[in-house]
């Protein structure tokens, strides 16, 4: 069964359609990388699918749970949104241990985690006790990250996570980010540095304005851009994320839809 599965699932703001009829299924311990242009509705998907925002229409079930089931979806999953929700007034330990209290955790065992993932990702005991407002951008990611997999989710969101990483730190992102999927994590990743998607993800949704254009591995999407040679991810993102290549993709999925009768 899918670690994620939507059907139909669509979000409009007013006029504005900001996901059109998502139809995703991401297989249990793989990493699916969701990569879309400014506006194409990855923040808003991932809010439907952490049940913070209801659907308009359609569906979604994670971890085997509607996300329209807010109680039993929390304990299954973690997200780290763009703008992760830390005190500015607390240490980060007094936000890790908080954040191990709301989900019941026990508490020698969370620190005990806490400390071994903001060692590995270079944050020192020295730092994790003084004030979150003190830090930099990179820091308070740091310890976003550890805050949303503090309790090992079986699925995994994470919007832009090395965003304000060093080179290091954001290369020991990626290894744990392998290392979870490895113990069976799926973890849903957005980000727009495709570098990152390239090196875990094993397959790759391509968003543009609120629709899906494009699925497949990373090396699929590759071959699939139209001139044949070797290119980039980046070449099959530009490629696939223009209005021409949108119509042509709707036209062909029309064509494929099985017809009544
Ligand atoms: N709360 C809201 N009210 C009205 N419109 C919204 C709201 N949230 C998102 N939208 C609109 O929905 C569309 C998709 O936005 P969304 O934030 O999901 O895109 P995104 O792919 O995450 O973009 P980015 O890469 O810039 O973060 C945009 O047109 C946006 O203006």
């Amino acid at each position: 069964m899918p670690a994620i599965q939507t059907t139909d699932l669509t979000k409009q703001y007013g006029s504005t359609v900001a996901v059109a009829g998502l139809d995703l299924a991401v297989d249990a311990g793989t990493v699916f990388g969701f990569l879309g242009p400014n506006g194409a509705g990855k923040t808003t998907t991932m809010r439907m699918l952490t049940g913070l925002v209801r659907p308009t229409r359609g569906r979604a079930e994670v971890a085997g749970v509607e996300t329209t089931d807010r109680d039993r979806l929390r304990p299954r999953i973690g997200y780290l949104p763009e703008e992760p929700p830390l005190y500015d007034h607390a240490t980060a330990y007094e936000q890790l241990d908080y954040a191990a209290g709301l989900r019941d955790l026990d508490p020698e065992a969370a620190r005990e985690r806490a400390d071994d993932l903001l060692s590995r990702l270079d944050l020192p005991p020295e730092d994790a006790g003084s004030r979150i407002a003190d830090y930099s951008k990179g820091m308070r990611q740091k310890v976003a990250y550890v805050q949303a997999t503090l309790h090992d989710p079986d699925v995994l969101f994470l919007d832009e996570p090395t965003s304000g990483l060093d080179p290091r730190a954001a290369r020991t992102l990626r290894e744990l980010i392998a290392e979870r999927a490895d113990s069976g994590t799926t973890v849903f990743l957005s980000t727009h540095i495709l570098p990152v998607v390239e090196a875990v993800a094993d397959d790759v949704g391509i968003l543009y304005d609120g629709d899906l254009v494009a699925e497949g591995s990373p090396a699929d999407l590759q071959q699939r851009a139209e001139t044949g040679e070797a290119r980039s991810l980046e070449d099959a993102f530009l490629e696939l994320t223009t209005d021409d290549a949108h119509a042509e993709a709707s036209t062909r999925h029309s064509a494929e839809a099985p017809t009544d009768g």
